[in-house]
């Protein structure tokens, strides 16, 4: 009979409303499911199958649904606000979240400015009067937004574009942003004011553009609302609790405040007998069930926008608008790859070597935890060595620990939790004359090294050379170069010698005299372990020679064996080549 195959292609899960033009564009490499009104416990119960979720605003993407998310590389935000994403405990997760920074802009600035006009022109309540059969002309007289001042809180991307349509409209605008740039404020005829306090008193209408975080929660409550005009209108089509929602409805109830456009609530949707329910019932609100982005251009625009960074999040690939990455251009990325597998086998080699180490003295090693990291020659001038810093912690952390998403996303808070200290260096100098164009040292610092940089986890990009840290006996240190794409492995410790870190490797030290091969080859013979490849690497130029002296058995004559294995060598086996013999010390590491 035959058998079905199962091609088994990465799932995309959208619990909400997203337009169907980006998701067709995933429907091909990606097994597609859009399922509406599951419960947080049903989607908790799920997700577990997916690697990407793409979210509106009505999805909570908590820490809990993150914890359950086993396979999550990607959280899409079909929109601009992510405060229905923890961000936070996705990067702890290694899980990258993407926005649509600009998809829907243009709708919420057009969907302000029609709040607006149909505040001062009591549209709402003209249409429903007319409909319940009044004829209402002189209760419905309006004002114009012409020479009326625009108060504009957060002078970003809608912010702006509210202030170049109000522009058109004959408005004087004002606007409080501490962050915003003077020069598009000027362009757009915006007056930036100092203080919050200032464009209350001037504004006749006050538009809220931020983001809501710590310093913009509740930011207009009662005391704010007491300094406005009581002709003042308000619009929020930003973000719920970001105004005091009781407040203003006894601003309303008291006619300190003339009246309210509103997109945005503090829950949504209401609740019954909430404070954005009473809000919602005011006669003099005019409110909007969140359609800022409800336009069909917008939906169109951020479902294209992020269901592309998902195909590239899936395929290996950087997206544009990482919310919680740092963007590091493809090129770039490509360029590093090699070098990434390398410095990634460089720490898992130092993790797994030290770790397993097995040596003559049974001295127990401790894993250390400050590392210089050195980029030689083309490598060192790189605008980024991000994805180098996150594959070394990858590297020193997997052989020894749960963490199984370790990437650019997570390696310095993760480092940071470990309290590991990375430095990295750059310096020009190594590689003349050598047959590769980089190479990378890591050095793992004993405590009597002198520190390369006081205090930093990371040294800054684009340094200078900086000049290796004064370097201690003690110091462990592993050397890397790519030749074609391929990592090999230069210098272990006091030794020099070129091999692949691929595979199960046994590496012993040992005395550089005849009979040591032969010796470690029959024990693992006995043990049923087939060799693949051997390799010797002998002292480090310049090292020890003088310690041990001529071709007897002493430190300066040692040199280490690598040999390529077919399987794990266990550990009884390993202990078994320590001491008579001359090997010095074993370990196996597979990389
Ligand atoms: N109702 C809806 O459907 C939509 C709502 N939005 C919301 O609109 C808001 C603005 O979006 P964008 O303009 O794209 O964001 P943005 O990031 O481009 O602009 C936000 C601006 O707020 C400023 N800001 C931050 N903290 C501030 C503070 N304490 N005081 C004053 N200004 C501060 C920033 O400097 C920045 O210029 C967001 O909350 C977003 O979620 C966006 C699209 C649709
Ligand atoms: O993009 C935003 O920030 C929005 O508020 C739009 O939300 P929505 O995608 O319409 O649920």
């Amino acid at each position: 009979m035959p058998v079905a195959l199962h091609t088994s292609k990465p799932k995309v899960l959208i619990p909400e409303k997203v337009s169907p033009d980006g998701l067709a564009l995933l429907r091909e490499q990606f097994e597609v499911d859009e399922k509406k009104g599951l419960s947080p416990e049903g989607l908790e119960g799920i997700i577990g199958d997916y690697e990407a979720l793409i979210v509106r605003s009505e999805t909570k993407v908590t820490a809990a649904l993150l914890e359950a998310a086993k396979k999550l590389k990607v959280v899409a935000r079909a929109g601009v606000g992510v405060d229905n994403v923890d961000v936070e405990a996705a990067t702890r997760h290694g899980i990258i979240v993407v926005n649509s920074p600009s998809g829907n802009i243009n709708a919420a600035a057009e969907h302000t400015i029609a709040l607006m006009m149909a505040l001062a022109r009591n549209i709402g309540d003209a249409s429903a009067s007319i409909k319940a059969g009044k004829w209402e002309r002189s209760r419905l007289v309006g004002i114009e937004a012409k020479n009326r001042t625009l108060g504009i809180v957060g002078l970003g991307k809608v912010g702006l574009t509210v202030a170049r349509i109000a522009n058109g409209l004959g408005m004087r605008l004002v606007a409080y942003d501490p962050y915003a740039n003077p020069n598009l404020a000027a362009a757009a005829s915006v007056t930036l004011r100092p203080t919050l306090a200032e464009i209350l008193k001037e504004a006749d209408f006050l538009t809220l553009h931020t983001p809501l975080i710590a310093s913009t929660k509740g930011m207009i409550g009662k005391a704010e609302l007491e300094t406005m005009k009581p002709t003042a209108r308000i619009l929020n089509v930003a973000r719920g609790g970001m105004i005091d929602e009781d407040a203003l409805v006894e601003a309303l109830e008291a006619g300190t405040i003339a009246g309210a456009g509103i997109d945005v609530f503090t829950s949504e949707p209401p609740q019954a007998d909430s404070s954005a329910t009473r809000l919602i019932s005011h006669p003099k609100v005019l409110a909007t069930p969140h359609l800022g982005a409800s336009t069909k251009e917008a939906q169109e625009n951020v479902s294209i926008d992020v269901c592309e960074q998902v195909a590239s999040i899936l395929s290996g690939e950087l997206p544009r608008s990482a919310v919680n990455a740092p963007l590091i251009l493809p090129e770039e990325f490509r360029t590093l790859q090699p070098f990434v597998t390398l410095v990634e086998k460089m720490g898992s080699l130092y993790t797994q070597h030290y770790s397993s180490q097995v040596n003559v003295n049974v001295k127990a090693q401790s894993f250390r935890t400050t590392f210089d990291i050195t980029y030689e020659g083309a490598l060192a001038s790189l605008n980024t060595t991000k994805p180098l810093f996150a594959a070394l912690v990858k590297g020193l952390l997997s052989p020894i620990t749960s963490y199984s998403n370790i990437n650019i996303v997570n390696a310095e808070m993760l480092a940071k939790e470990r309290g590991i200290l990375i430095n990295e260096l750059n310096s020009r100098e190594n590689v003349e004359g050598k047959p590769y164009s980089s190479s990378v040292t890591l050095r793992a610092r004993s405590t009597r090294s002198r520190a390369a940089s006081p205090s930093a986890t990371r040294a800054l990009h684009n340094n200078p050379p900086t000049p290796s840290p004064q370097e201690s006996q003690d110091d462990q240190v592993i050397q890397g170069f790519v030749s074609g794409s391929q990592p090999f492995i230069s210098r272990l410790d006091r030794f020099k010698g070129e091999f692949v870190p691929r595979g199960t490797l046994l590496i012993c030290r040992n005395f550089d005299s005849c009979g040591k091969i032969g010796f470690v080859g029959s024990e693992l013979g006995k043990a049923g372990v087939n060799i693949r490849f051997m390799n010797v690497a002998p002292l480090y130029e310049g090292e020890g020679v003088e310690e041990g002296g001529g071709e007897g058995e002493g430190k300066g004559n040692e040199a280490l064996m690598i040999l390529g294995v077919d399987r794990p060598v266990g550990e009884d086996v390993v202990r078994g080549l320590i001491g008579s013999e001359g090997v010095l010390e074993a370990s196996v590491v597979t990389l």
